[in-house]
């Protein structure tokens, strides 16, 4: 614990450098006081004159009483006038300094002045009160342990001698390497309480070198310095081993004379010259610290007074002076020289730190108490671990039910598995009796199955399964896992009942948006080639979406036929997609035609654009119907209420005065900011109504382009949910021709995340043997982690994988890398094709990845230091072991961020994820479909 460190005035104080780890230093400024004493009655018998006035607190004045010229005055931190009491001394100048030692930091207190100035009289009322305040402390806190010891020694003629014992004789000082300059053998006395401290320093004073003088009758021949050692730790039962501990120096210095004014003679003058010695040195050590260490050698060496002191002054402890002074005329130049001690003190820096130590004691008994509780737990080691055991054994018990209950549940769902499996057989058997044509055939007569059997009564066959709508992810999961061909030609059937809707909501937009164009007509050339453009691909896409309603589900299906027949429409679905782009191209363009035509700053041309094209949503009522549509995204929007309300007629028109002074016409203005109308005077904002005009339009287009996209998202919809369905077919004409119905593949129900699991590690590997472009193998691998949507996705990637490996199996030279553009391709041509994109994607590592990166990655995949092409050969190490999951999605991280996946912040949809092996920046659409037709060769 590291205690704060007493106040200090602010002045005086600066943060010191931290240069001790862990312990806080600070820098402060000696604290200097001067007190003046009143005229002693021996200078007021000689009629001396009071040549000091303290003005404040801190200012002392020179007046010479016998000239009128001004006074020389002097600032210290306190200045104490004859009338001030020494506790107020105490308090104001020391007290804070004192009380330091509790908290483990040294602290020095010394009075200094000329002889008879008052110096003993004040450190002995100094003394008493910093006791009383100290054993207070002690009181005050009786959850530390508080040691005082005491030792005093004197300093006479430049000898050192014991106070407190005083037959020792004359005691040397010693430096230690740590502790500084000690002095050998003196006695150290523990105290009890504050009497006896008390008493103890009383004895010293008792010995001390008294002698009087012709100015002090009991003047102090010897410096003496009363140390007070504290050390302060919390109370046994507590943990904490660090205690405190500090010194307080209390001295009272000898004063200064001058043999002239003592008249001293003999051994006081010998006395006077060893004192006077000593005090010069002080004032010497003091001079140089004021100017700054740096000012050379610090002579402390050069009397024992100033070595004893040393870590006073200017090191590790607070210290405060009190310079004592006599009020008198005759002592004015003594009083001056101590003022100018005074002066040079107060620049001194210390720096103090608290003084910690590790209170041994403490710590053995501490490890004392450790080592009992730890034999304890020896000592009992049945009772520990049995416990353990129990909790132990509770935890097994716990798990082996819940594995009981599982087991129950997994058991309950393989029955109905097989329950279900059962009838499939009995289905399947049924159908293939019916067939005896070669396996072709056979699956052509699976597909005769009539579609609405249970809508005839009579039927022989048994319907065991509801026919559920066609609907969602969960509808159509159920479905895959059945292959059953008429539930597959239902839902074909469902697919394009869908498709044919979605294509009717497409025309009812694009209807729409027509006439808006049209009520829109732009002045400008470029505006009106964009208008006809986009008309006539509006009327292109009419005759292509029209997807024929006549084809009715007839008495019998063919499974075939509907592959067949679902591939011409692919053409037109595909057509469909691109059209809506052309016509999100010329929306685009429209768009930026109209907003560069609004920018022109020519008025007259504006507002002819105005009165041709009329921007009135009045003309399409139409167009909130598209916005409100479940299908639109705009159709819960508080954007569109905002619209609606934006630009519906005013309800009431409100005066406000015109601001425009040329004709001092009144205006009105509808009570919706914004929105004009027709004032009396019949002018009218053109620049404001042009302005939301175009805001109208613009918003309106936003609509019809975000419509646009999602009608394009569903067309994607669509197509997987095709695609799934010719999978099954594919898998279906497979078994067929292969397998009997034992060789359905029977599913145990499982959790989703760990069919996903499943899956994806297939999938991994399918990608590994068919040499599969490894940025589609990125791409996916990063876009599908798992959410219960994903499902679709990766039940076609795994059929499609499955198909593609055994069909390149056949073939033994086929192409899977390439299914996008070379359908007939050779698997070295795949390998090849895999390679080039190694190269191309070894090119961007430099560019996509810091130097930093590169260095770590060639570590990490171990490419050697030296070597060429290490880009490539790093590329060339991804995607390579479908074992490790770690290495995959390692690889995938590294691909991603060299072809910008991640980065381009673009939202990459699921649903317009292209199951091609191509990447989803290849602008070209539905290449996966037209990829399956083809290697169907139907
Ligand atoms: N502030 C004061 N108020 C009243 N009397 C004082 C005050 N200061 C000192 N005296 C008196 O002045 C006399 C000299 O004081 P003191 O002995 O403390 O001086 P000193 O500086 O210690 O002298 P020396 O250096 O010779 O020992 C004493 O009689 C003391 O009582």
């Amino acid at each position: 614990m590291i205690d704060r460190l007493p106040a200090t005035p602010s002045s005086k104080m600066r943060r010191a450098p931290s240069s001790t780890p862990g312990v806080p230093r600070q820098e402060e400024k000696i604290f200097v006081t001067v007190r003046l004493r009143p005229l002693s009655r021996r200078e007021q018998a000689l009629y001396d004159l009071i040549a000091w006035e303290c003005t404040d607190d801190n200012t002392i004045v020179y007046k010479n009483p016998n000239q009128e010229r001004g006074a020389a005055s002097y600032v210290f931190d306190k200045v104490f006038g004859p009338t001030s009491s020494t506790y107020m001394v105490y308090e104001e100048g020391t007290k804070d300094v004192a009380l330091s030692v509790l908290k483990g930091i040294n602290s020095t207190i010394f009075a200094y002045g000329q002889t008879s100035s008052g110096k003993t009289y004040t450190m002995r009322g100094i003394t008493e009160n910093a006791i009383k305040d100290i054993y207070e402390h002690i009181k005050e806190n009786p959850e530390r342990d508080f040691v005082l010891k005491v030792s005093a020694l004197e300093i006479y003629n430049e000898t050192v001698a014991d106070l407190l014992n005083h037959d020792s004789g004359p005691l040397r000082l010693l430096d230690d390497p740590e502790k500084g300059t000690i002095v050998e053998k003196l006695v150290e006395v523990v105290v009890k309480d504050s009497q006896h401290l008390q008493h103890l320093i009383s004895l010293c004073e008792a010995q001390r070198q008294i002698g009087e003088t012709s100015l002090n009758d009991k003047s102090s021949r010897s410096h003496q310095i009363i140390r007070l050692m504290v050390e302060s730790s919390l109370r046994e039962n507590s943990e904490c081993v660090k205690s405190f501990i500090a010194s307080l120096n209390l001295v009272d210095l000898a004063g200064s004379e001058r043999a002239c004014q003592t008249n001293a003679g003999g051994t006081r003058l010998k006395e006077g010259s060893h004192i006077n010695r000593s005090l010069l040195t002080l004032t010497n050590v003091i001079r140089k610290l004021s100017v700054g260490r740096r000012s050379g050698h610090i002579p402390y060496r050069d009397s024992k007074l100033t070595r004893i002191l040393q870590p006073s002054l200017g090191g590790n402890a607070r210290t405060a002076i009190i310079c004592t002074m006599s009020p008198a005329l005759s002592h004015i130049e003594q009083s001056k020289n101590t003022l100018s001690f005074a002066t040079s003190a107060k620049e001194v820096t210390n720096t103090a730190q608290v003084n910690m130590f590790i209170s041994e004691k403490k710590l053995v008994k501490r490890l004392q108490k450790e080592v009992a509780r730890l034999e304890a737990e020896l000592r009992s080691p049945d009772l520990s671990s049995s416990s353990r055991l129990t909790t132990l054994l509770r935890e097994k018990e716990m798990k082996i039910q819940e594995m009981e209950r599982e087991m129950r549940e997994l058991k309950r769902q393989r029955d109905l598995a097989q329950s279900q499996l059962e009838v499939e057989r009995t289905q399947h058997k049924e159908l293939k009796g019916l067939n005896q044509d070669g396996p072709s055939s056979q699956v052509v007569r699976c597909l005769s199955f009539p579609v609405e059997m249970e809508a005839r009564p009579g039927s022989s066959t048994p319907v065991t399964r509801p026919r559920n709508a066609f609907g969602g992810h969960s509808t159509l999961r159920q479905s895959v896992t059945s292959t059953d061909p008429s539930m597959l030609v239902h839902e074909i059937r469902k697919i394009e009942e869908r498709q044919r809707q979605l294509g009717e909501e497409a025309n009812r937009a694009i209807e729409i948006l027509h006439k808006e164009i049209a009520s829109h007509r732009l002045g400008s050339q470029e505006a009106a080639e964009n208008i006809a453009k986009l008309l006539s691909e509006i009327k292109d896409m009419k005759v292509v979406n029209s997807i024929p309603e006549g084809i009715k589900i007839g008495e019998t299906a063919n499974l075939q036929e509907e592959i067949l027949r679902l591939n011409s429409q692919e053409n037109s679905i595909a057509l469909l997609e691109r059209k809506l782009e052309c016509v999100q191209e010329s929306i685009d363009k429209l768009v930026s035609s109209f907003q560069a035509s609004a920018e022109s700053p020519d008025d007259k041309t504006q507002l002819k654009k105005k009165r041709s094209h009329p921007f009135s949503l009045s003309n399409s009522p139409n167009i909130q119907q598209i916005i409100r549509s479940p299908c639109s995204p705009m159709s819960s929007s508080r954007k569109v209420m905002d619209f609606e309300t934006e630009n519906k007629a005013p309800d009431g028109n409100v005066y406000v005065p015109s601001s425009e002074k040329n004709n001092g016409s009144k205006k009105y203005v509808s009570s919706r900011e914004g929105t004009p109308t027709l004032g009396k005077s019949g002018s009218v904002n053109v620049k404001k109504m042009q302005k939301m005009f175009k805001n109208a339009a613009e918003e309106n287009i936003r609509s019809i382009k975000a419509y646009v996209t999602e009608l394009k998202e569903r067309v994607a919809k669509l197509q997987y949910q095709k695609q799934l369905l010719v999978c099954q077919v594919l898998e279906l004409e497979t078994n067929g021709t292969t397998m009997d119905g034992a060789d359905i593949v029977e599913q145990s129900p499982q959790p989703w995340p760990l069919i996903f699991e499943e899956q994806r590690k297939q999938i991994i590997m399918f990608w590994h043997l068919c040499h599969v472009s490894i940025v589609h193998r990125t791409q996916f691998y990063l876009l599908f982690r798992g959410d219960p949507s994903d499902q679709i996705y990766l039940e076609v990637e795994l059929r499609r994988l499955t198909w593609l490996e055994q069909h390149l199996a056949e073939l033994g030279n086929a192409s899977p890398a390439l299914l996008g553009d070379e359908p007939a391709g050779s698997v070295t041509s795949s390998i090849k094709a895999l390679k080039q994109e190694r190269e191309y994607l070894a090119k961007r590592v430099s560019s996509k990845l810091s130097a930093e990166e590169r260095d770590m990655l060639y570590v990490k995949w171990e490419i050697p230091p030296v070597g060429k092409q290490r880009r490539l050969q790093l590329v060339n190490r991804l995607w390579t072991d479908p074992y490790n999951l770690q290495h995959v999605e390692e690889s995938a991280e590294i691909v991603a961020k060299l072809v910008g996946f991640c980065e381009s912040g673009e939202h990459v949809s699921k649903e317009m994820f292209q199951l091609n092996f191509v990447s989803p920046n290849d602008k070209k659409s539905w290449l996966g479909w037209n990829l399956i037709s083809n290697l169907l060769h139907l």
